[in-house]
């Protein structure tokens, strides 16, 4: 069987195999040491083409001719150009640059309505921003369902020159993962808002780098179902990527999360991992044999090759947290030592953890803690912010709602609205900081009925923010989701999980020694989520549940602080809504 050649690039230098922890490494990559650093350019243009991302054809989007999108590799420190030509025919575009805080340039975010107009077709928007800090990253379309249309791509920051790595690796590998539907985007964005709502469902396949197997399986002699066996020469868009290995090496996998929906569960056959980075920041590294990965995340994992040499084995990704309907996502780990007949593994692919096995899920995530080095949270806050996520109906169509409210999004941008004193752009009115006391989370709301909102929650410039997210009970009976809720320009401290409604009380157990410190964190069904970040960086800010339809519904808020110390921006960014209209009117020039 022919398969795709690996992506596999040699990079760090040691040969010695295993961890070595200095954890001073982690003081100069925070730091912010950037020794002759760069600007990196890229001349992009997005399109609409036809692809076949899991062997059946369909329309996905790409960029120059690439699905997922190129992968943006940069140093810590570095200035990334990106010069986006919209070529979608009759539909905008922006793209967001999950993981980078954007100090300086909030209007580089990406965010439609919330930090730039949507780039219309036709249209070249120049995104400028600075890569600060060295880690795995990835971008995606942030505008309807893009992500879920395929606007993605990988973005890796290495660490600045001279500055290192607390771990040793001899060579590493890229894999961004997503899941994939053959009905369109644009169909699944009728039907969720549509009355009553028609929920896309469970995706038809997983990707990794873009690249998955529907109508036939690699792993198909081991299963019972009637797929066939898939059959590559090597140059399929659905080929899976094969991860070329040495024996007796240590290789780095950078894992990213695009997933539309899904939460992951990843395995590699026979062989342990070492968390060591998530979300762009060291974590204290453990060992693993399989972990969970919720879409906006992102880690890397070390993988010691100290198996036998004359086999190959699977790699695996498995639907959890929602009843799958998906088959695993395969692709292989095949060691280059000895000659070998096939590439396909001998035994069958990894079982992964049961999908509603919570308990497997909140004891990987719990052991995710911040390696020494690592910025460490105030010990006090400012503000208390309780955000309970319902899902709700108004007017019979359903939505989610966060303290009551579901978010829909003004058509003029927060930023420029801030920046400009526009009082009409959005709601006046400001959020609510907490929810009823006697709120039950434990069971579906007694009233469903939500209201819209698009109010701000502004926050104090360089104050400390706290934000319990509290999940609840669905619409139907026992029926709690996982969320992954992402932070844009910030990250933050995850100071505690915890079961059932938050109370004041469960502030003892918090961690302040060690909390990871990320961009990304789930709230687990009926349970709660603490964070902690300070609000440093000038700007709109969107943070919500990161699973794509779910924030189509109006699962999100919007942060604000410090807008008017934002300087220039650039005209382009707002020119549509009341910012686009003031300029017409030639007042208000910044
Ligand atoms: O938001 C959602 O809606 C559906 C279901 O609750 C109603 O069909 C689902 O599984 C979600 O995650």
């Amino acid at each position: 069987m022919g398969l795709r050649p690996s992506s596999s690039s040699s990079s760090s230098s040691s040969s010695r195999a295993g961890l070595l922890i200095i954890w001073w490494c982690c003081l100069i990559q925070y730091s912010n040491m950037a020794l002759g650093s760069k600007t990196r350019h890229f001349k992009w243009e997005v399109e609409y083409m036809y692809w076949s991302p899991d062997c059946v054809e369909h329309v996905v989007m790409g960029i120059n001719g690439q699905f997922p999108g190129p992968t943006i590799r940069a140093r810590a420190g570095d200035t990334v150009h990106v010069e986006l030509t919209n070529k979608l025919p009759t539909e905008g575009v922006v793209i967001h640059w999950h993981g980078i805080r954007q100090q300086g340039t909030p209007w580089a975010d990406g965010t439609a309505s919330i930090s730039q107009c949507v780039i219309n077709p036709g249209e070249t928007f120049l995104y400028r921003f600075k890569v600060d800090k060295a880690g795995t990253y990835f971008y995606h379309g942030h505008y309807g369902m893009q992500r879920s249309a395929g606007l993605y791509g990988s973005l890796i920051v290495d660490v600045a020159e001279g500055a290192k790595e607390p771990f040793h690796y001899d060579g590493e590998f890229n894999l961004l993962l997503s899941d994939w539907w053959h009905q369109s985007a644009h169909e699944q964005e009728l039907g969720l808002s549509s009355k009553p709502m028609r929920w896309p469902g469970e995706p038809q396949s997983l990707l990794m780098n873009g690249r998955g197997q529907y109508n036939c399986s690699l792993a198909a002699h081991f299963t019972n179902s009637s797929s066939t066996q898939c059959k590559f020469n090597g140059t399929e868009q659905c080929a899976p990527e094969i991860l070329r290995v040495m024996p007796k090496k240590t290789y780095r996998l950078r894992l990213a999360s695009t997933t539309a929906l899904a939460s992951l569960n990843l395995a590699i056959g026979n062989h342990k991992m070492v968390v060591v980075e998530a979300d762009g920041n060291y974590v204290q590294p453990f060992v693993v044999e399989d972990m969970d990965i919720y879409s906006g995340e992102s880690y890397s994992v070390l993988l010691t090759t100290d198996q036998d040499p004359s086999q190959n084995y699977w790699v695996s990704i498995s639907v959890r947290g929602r009843k799958p309907q998906t088959p695993q996502g395969l692709t292989i780990l095949h060691y280059l030592h000895h000659p070998k007949t096939t590439l396909i593994p001998t035994r069958p692919p990894p079982v992964a953890p049961l999908w509603n096995n919570y308990t497997h899920s909140k004891l990987f995530t719990t052991k995710i803690l911040a390696l020494m080095g690592t910025p460490r949270p105030p010990t006090t806050t400012h503000r208390r912010i309780a955000l309970l996520n319902t899902q709700n109906y108004i007017d019979g169509y359903t939505k989610w709602a966060i303290n009551n409210l579901s978010l829909v999004l003004p058509s003029t941008p927060y930023l420029g609205a801030l920046k400009y004193s526009i009082n009409n752009a959005f709601d006046g009115e400001k959020p609510p900081e907490n929810f009823p006391m006697d709120y039950n989370v434990m069971n579906p709301a007694t009233n469903q009925n939500s209201s819209y909102g698009s109010g701000v929650y502004m926050l104090d410039f360089n104050t400390t923010v706290d934000v319990i997210l509290q999940n609840a009970n669905a619409l139907a009976e026992n029926t709690s989701e996982i969320h992954p809720w992402h932070l844009h320009g910030h990250d933050f401290w995850v100071l505690g999980y915890g079961e059932g409604r938050f109370s004041d009380q469960k502030e003892n157990n918090f961690n302040f020694r060690n909390p990871p410190f990320r961009n990304t964190a789930v709230i687990f069904p009926y349970g709660w989520t603490a964070l902690r970040f300070v609000a440093d960086n000038p700007g709109a800010w969107a943070f919500h549940c990161h699973i794509e339809p779910h924030l189509h519904m109006g699962m999100g808020v919007v942060f604000a602080e410090g807008v008017h110390l934002v300087g220039k921006v650039p005209h382009e960014a707002l020119t549509c809504g009341l910012t686009g209209k003031m300029f017409m009117g030639g007042n208000g020039k910044p």
